[in-house]
């Protein structure tokens, strides 16, 4: 599309204090909206409508005519219309030449039509300017001022001028804008009302994933074996301390999970001896929603605290305990006080609650409120570090309520090891993997390879430099 400049036409002040005129194409619930917000700052609105005398409902100060009457009152045009009735406006070419259109259109489904919303408006309306925007602000947000949750108004067009005077508008209304570009984001501005938290998506099915896999563990080795084995009914296992084993177990696959892409990320850049190249796009996506994946690994340590606070006053417990000392009254015997057992017990659990509390101190910084307040430096440390202590502290809790029975043959049941023997599989690589990565000799290459250094430097030219969209969160804190 060629550009044509929006100079040509003067912005239509009607005094000194009040805002310009502004046509809104459209009298159905967003166009409604929107004028009223308008007209609270300022501007005047006038309403093109197919039966102008029909209209109801209109907020008071606003002028109702027909389309093509009212195209003629402004040379910024919002369209308020579903993209479906976009037709009508062909026969306005004439009318809406060299005019801001802005396309607000949102549609059912992703990737419903081949070319976004706002370039078939381009072309069928090809001596406009089209800007998209506020697509992503829903009617009634606009309406009862409940905007907190997302004042952010995604803008995209191809004429600079147009779109800054759309800008001009959002910012008026007390929203923000947000310039996309051209537009050919238009595409991925209309599909970001219709992904449904788009981040949560791997994190959520992920631990949907290693929740089954584990229930299933669990069921075969804690119910079906004792009842194959000793006619034994377990199942009561199937309300506590079997989603004590599964969450727990899932908290600490994920928090492994969140830093196994950096030690990815790492070793790719060691091989590759450059970090001037993009991640493939599966690692991208991975390191892009870690924060989601660490907070749903906190939710799944904190379930597993509260199992875990119950246990004393469950009856299986209780019965166990007691079962145990009227045996050894009537046998006159005791156990012997085992000085190592109270250390190991005492160390896992403690283990256990430095784990926790780093993990809750991991979430709390994750907070916006918080992460404001910190630089980028104090951020990383906080993430990057603590959170390694914190592997390191759940690890080690694991491992050592594992104690004697770890890997001892006879906690085998039917070949199959005890489920948090699995569960330390992905977090011991990971700690094995980055302590080799942190050794003096590998850390400096990778320090040198991030300052920007390459191996093969003479291979690639700087103007081919692609950066890696992945390291940069910090639009995510
Ligand atoms: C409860 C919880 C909450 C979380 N909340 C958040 C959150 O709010 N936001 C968030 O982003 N993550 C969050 N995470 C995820 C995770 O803590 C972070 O992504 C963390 O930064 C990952 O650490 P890493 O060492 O693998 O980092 P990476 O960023 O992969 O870095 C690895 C190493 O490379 C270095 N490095 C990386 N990039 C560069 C570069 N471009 N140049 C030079 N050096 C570089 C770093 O210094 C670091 O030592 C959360 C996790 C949990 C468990
Ligand atoms: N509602 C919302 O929360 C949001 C809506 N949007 C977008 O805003 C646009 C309008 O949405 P909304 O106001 O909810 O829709 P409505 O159905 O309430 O209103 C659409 C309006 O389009 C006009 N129109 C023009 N031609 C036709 C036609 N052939 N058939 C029917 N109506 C026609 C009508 O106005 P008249 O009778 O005056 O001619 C009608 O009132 C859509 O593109 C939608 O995707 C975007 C973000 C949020
Ligand atoms: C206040 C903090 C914590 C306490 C008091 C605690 C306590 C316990 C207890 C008592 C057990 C044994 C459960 C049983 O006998 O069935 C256990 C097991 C376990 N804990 Fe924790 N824990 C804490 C935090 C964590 C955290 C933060 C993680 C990991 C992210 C974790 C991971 C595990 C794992 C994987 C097991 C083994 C599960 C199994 O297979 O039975 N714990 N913990
Ligand atoms: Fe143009």
């Amino acid at each position: 599309m060629e550009k044509t400049s929006t100079d040509a036409f003067p912005s239509t002040m009607n005094s000194s204090e009040k805002q310009e005129t502004v046509c809104i194409f459209g009298t159905g619930d967003f166009g409604r909206s929107l004028a009223l917000k308008m007209l609270q700052c300022d501007y005047s609105i006038v309403f093109g409508s197919r039966n102008p005398l029909r209209s109801s409902l209109l907020p008071n100060g606003a002028e109702v005519l027909s389309y093509s009457e009212a195209a003629q009152k402004s040379d910024i045009i919002i369209l308020a219309v579903h993209r479906e009735h976009y037709e009508f406006l062909k026969e306005l070419t004439e009318v809406l030449k060299g005019k801001i259109l802005v396309d607000i259109s949102n549609n059912l489904k992703i990737n419903q039509y081949p070319e976004s919303n706002a370039e078939y408006l381009a072309q069928l309306v090809p001596g406009a300017h089209v800007v998209k925007a506020f697509n992503t602000i829903s009617a009634w947000a606009l309406q009862s001022g409940a905007l907190d949750a997302n004042r952010q108004v995604f803008v995209c067009g191809n004429d600079s001028k147009a779109k800054q005077r759309v800008m001009d508008i959002v910012r008026t209304l007390g929203l923000t804008p947000l310039d996309q570009g051209s537009l050919m984001a238009a595409k991925e501005i209309e599909n970001y009302p219709l992904q449904l938290f788009p981040m949560w998506k791997f994190p959520f099915y992920l631990s949907a994933i290693l929740c089954v896999f584990f229930f299933f563990y669990c069921i075969i080795r804690d119910i079906i074996y004792p009842y194959v084995n000793g006619k034994k009914d377990s199942t009561f296992r199937l309300a506590i301390s079997i989603p004590n084993r599964i969450f727990p177990i899932a908290a600490l696959t994920l928090l492994a999970l969140v830093y196994l892409p950096g030690v990815i990320a790492a070793i790719l850049q060691l091989y590759r001896g450059t970090k001037y190249r993009r991640f493939p796009d599966w690692l991208d996506h991975w390191m892009l929603c870690r924060k989601q994946l660490g907070l749903v690994a906190l939710g799944f340590a904190f379930l597993h605290v509260l199992y875990t606070l119950v246990i004393p006053i469950r009856y299986y417990v209780r019965w166990t305990l007691k079962n145990r000392t009227i045996t050894q009254a009537k046998a006159k015997t005791e156990d012997p006080f085992s000085t190592s057992t109270a250390w190991l017990n005492d160390s896992y659990i403690a283990l256990g609650i430095l784990g926790f509390f780093l993990f809750v101190l991991l979430g709390i910084t994750s907070l916006p409120s918080v992460s404001n307040m910190v630089n980028w430096r104090e951020f990383r440390f906080v993430q990057s570090k603590l959170g390694y202590l914190t592997l390191i502290l759940c690890t080690a809790h694991t491992m050592v309520y594992g104690g004697k029975r770890f890997l001892s043959p006879s906690s085998l049941r039917w070949y199959l090891p005890s489920a948090y023997v699995i569960a330390l599989i992905i977090p011991c690589t990971v700690l094995v993997i980055k302590f080799i990565l942190i050794l003096p000799c590998i850390d400096k290459t990778l320090a040198r390879i991030r300052q920007g250094w390459e191996r093969n430097s003479k291979q690639t030219s700087n103007g081919q430099h692609l950066k890696q969209s992945s390291i940069y969160l910090d639009s995510q804190l």
